[in-house]
């Protein structure tokens, strides 16, 4: 056997063999250990320019700062293609595709046979969270990809320090495998030429939860290459925690001060491309309110010894949706971009060197070029085609966010005063509602659902429940999920865990505009839930929870009549009666796994409904 070129080791003896094996595998040309140096930064990022995968933006707009394009049929996860090969398939549940994780290893061993010859592996040491948390959270990602490794540096801490640590203590490690799935090298070994996004149409992203492994095969993009996002935050230690009796969720983390100084510290989940980083970063209305950065995407949830919900966010890095992030409706996220160091995937360019995505700025410029690398003007989009692909996204350093709470640095995390649930559904829903109690909540939460988005392939628009925002998350039977949410109001003081809200931001009226502005207007919603916190705004029992009347809202200066007020923020029965055939289809799919206080909560919905 040939030795492999390698660039860097370990003394952990089991992760030594382990890249080893792989390599032995995957056959790539040379071995390459992630450091995190600036040096190396530099490195990867003119490997990356000089293949073509990005174009560097100009200096004095975006200082080190790329663009990339992705093959056009690789900008988006693929829940299709997305596993949970749990040994038992009823612990997969009815909401995850499941192979036998032998069968699956056979299908992956052949697709990974040879599948980096000619490429560089990289083995990025990282961890999720804080190093120096209590338990460090680790994780290894192999990759062929120079994209995923500049990528991973922003969104995860990686490299030497976490690689000592880990040696330190041997420690345990989630692993991740990932591969484009485009060698260099075919059958016959003659040499194939590289293009700017390798990819495969074949596509897996495989999660093994018994053996905290991930095997990803076929695509380049982040939610599927980015390993310590998705599949591990979400997917793997959402497993761990309901092993462990805490909780890994799709959730941001927001830290709000009253004018008072009274703060309070905010999770919520909305399903992907649904508003959770603009929210992270929400720019207040309200006079004197304070709004600061904690996460905005992944919550990591532990019980502290004072009874209370506190939240980490595991992540180093923004991973936002481009599209709709303007200087109008989210400057914070613009401020953040502005400082360079980031990566811009899909969007649109500008003749000078900058980006550009519809809504960033209130005037289109005149000309683009558009995400397939074509000539696009103004005129172009008349028919609705975009210049920047709807799921585009920018990778920035959370570092560089201007409104970061210095409680991000907190390893034990934040306690959580109150949980939101929202999604995008044009009727029905009002615009916040409170849970009774935590059984409310969760039965909330269970029944959330939302018209699907760019974030995934696949239809666009549909309703569909997106159980706690995390549909395409749970690394389990989903059942068992809401269990396990059921479990904790149970074995904890209902008193201190955070309250319930649902919310919906998105509601429209008959002409098709949005009720809610929505965005920094979000602030009053906030407000009347701090106020029902502290025991102080006045509230509506209506049979689906608690909800504002017009004049606990705050609506000073609000540029919005009372009629539209009154539409955004009603409870229509006979429109809720319509959901509740729509909530028995989707607790029926659960079969035996469905918890029944969640069966009981429907019977009182239906009773207060009739
Ligand atoms: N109308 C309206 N649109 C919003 C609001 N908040 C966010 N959006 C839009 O929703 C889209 C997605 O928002 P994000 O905040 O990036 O969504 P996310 O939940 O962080 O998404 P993921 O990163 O995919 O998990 C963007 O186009 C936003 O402009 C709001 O309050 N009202
Ligand atoms: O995972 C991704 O690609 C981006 C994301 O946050 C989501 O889809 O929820
Ligand atoms: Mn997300």
């Amino acid at each position: 056997m040939t030795t492999i070129s390698t660039r860097g080791s370990t003394r952990h003896t089991e992760l030594a063999d382990w890249v080893s094996q792989v390599a032995a595998h995957t056959t790539p040309d040379e071995v390459v250990w992630v450091t995190g140096s600036d040096e190396e930064s530099r490195e990867i990022n003119a490997l990356l320019v000089e293949g073509g995968t990005f174009v560097p933006l100009a200096e004095d707009k975006k200082p080190n700062s790329f663009y990339a394009a992705s093959d056009p049929e690789d900008v988006a996860r693929v829940e299709g293609r997305t596993y949970i090969c749990s040994q038992d398939e009823k612990d997969s549940g009815h909401t995850n595709n499941w192979m036998d994780p032998a069968e699956m290893k056979g299908i992956l061993n052949d697709l990974f046979a040879g599948s980096m010859a000619g490429r560089t592996m990289y083995v990025i040491p990282f961890v999720m969270g804080h190093l120096d948390a209590d338990e460090p959270m680790f994780g290894v990602e192999i990759t062929d990809s120079a994209y995923v490794v500049a990528s991973m540096r922003i969104m995860a801490r990686v490299g030497d320090p976490v690689l000592a640590t880990m040696e330190e203590l041997q420690a345990d490690y989630v692993k991740g495998l990932h591969s484009v799935g485009a060698p260099l090298r075919n059958a016959n070994g003659d040499d194939v030429s590289d293009v700017a996004w390798p990819c495969n149409e074949t596509k897996y992203i495989v999660h093994f939860p018994e053996e905290r492994a991930i095997w990803s095969y076929g695509s380049g993009y982040g939610g599927n290459a980015l390993l310590g996002k998705k599949c591990y935050a979400l997917r793997i230690a959402s497993v761990m925690a309901r092993d462990g009796g805490w909780m890994a969720e799709h959730m941001l983390i927001l830290k709000l001060t009253s004018p008072e100084g009274a703060v309070h510290y905010i999770a919520a989940a909305f399903p992907s491309a649904c508003g959770k980083t603009n929210m992270a970063m929400l720019d207040t209305t309200l006079p004197g309110w304070k709004a600061e950065t904690v996460g905005d995407d992944i919550a990591w949830m532990r019980f502290g010894e004072d009874g209370r919900l506190y939240a980490v966010n595991p992540e180093f890095g923004l991973f936002g949706v481009a599209p709709g992030t303007g200087y109008g409706t989210n400057p914070n996220a613009m401020h953040t971009i502005e400082r360079g160091n980031s990566i811009f995937t899909n969007v649109a360019r500008t003749d000078d060197g900058d980006v550009w995505w519809e809504a960033m700025t209130e005037q289109t410029p005149e000309q683009l070029t558009d995400w397939h690398g074509n000539d696009w003007t103004p005129a172009d989009g008349e028919d609705g085609t975009k210049a920047a692909h709807p799921n585009s996204r920018f990778c920035t350093p959370i570092e560089q966010l201007p409104t970061l709470a210095p409680e991000y640095y907190e390893p034990n995390g934040v306690p959580i005063s109150a949980i939101l649930f929202g999604g995008r559904r044009k009727d029905t829903v009002p615009l916040v509602t409170e849970a009774r109690d935590w059984q409310h909540g969760t039965f909330i939460g269970a029944t959330l659902s939302s018209e699907t988005t760019a974030a995934a392939t696949g239809q666009v628009g549909v309703v569909r429940r997106d159980p706690m925002a995390m549909l395409p998350f749970i690394g389990y039977n989903a059942g068992d999920y809401l269990g396990h949410w059921l479990d904790i109001g149970k074995q904890h003081d209902e008193s201190k865990l955070p309250k319930v809200y649902l919310v919906n931001w998105f509601r429209k009226s008959d002409d098709g505009a949005f009720l809610w502005p929505g965005f920094g207007e979000n602030t009053r919603v906030l407000k009347w839930i701090v106020e029902r916190l502290e025991g102080s705004a006045g509230a509506e029992e209506t049979p689906i929870g608690l909800t504002p009347r017009a004049e606990d809202l705050d609506t000073s200066d609000l540029d919005l009549t009372a009629d539209e007020l009154a539409a955004a923020i009603a409870v229509d029965p006979a429109e809720w009666r319509e959901e509740l055939p729509l909530i028995q289809e989707w607790f029926d799919k659960f079969g035996d796994s469905l918890p029944q206080q969640l069966a009981d909560e429907l019977d009182t919905l239906t009773q207060r409904l009739s």
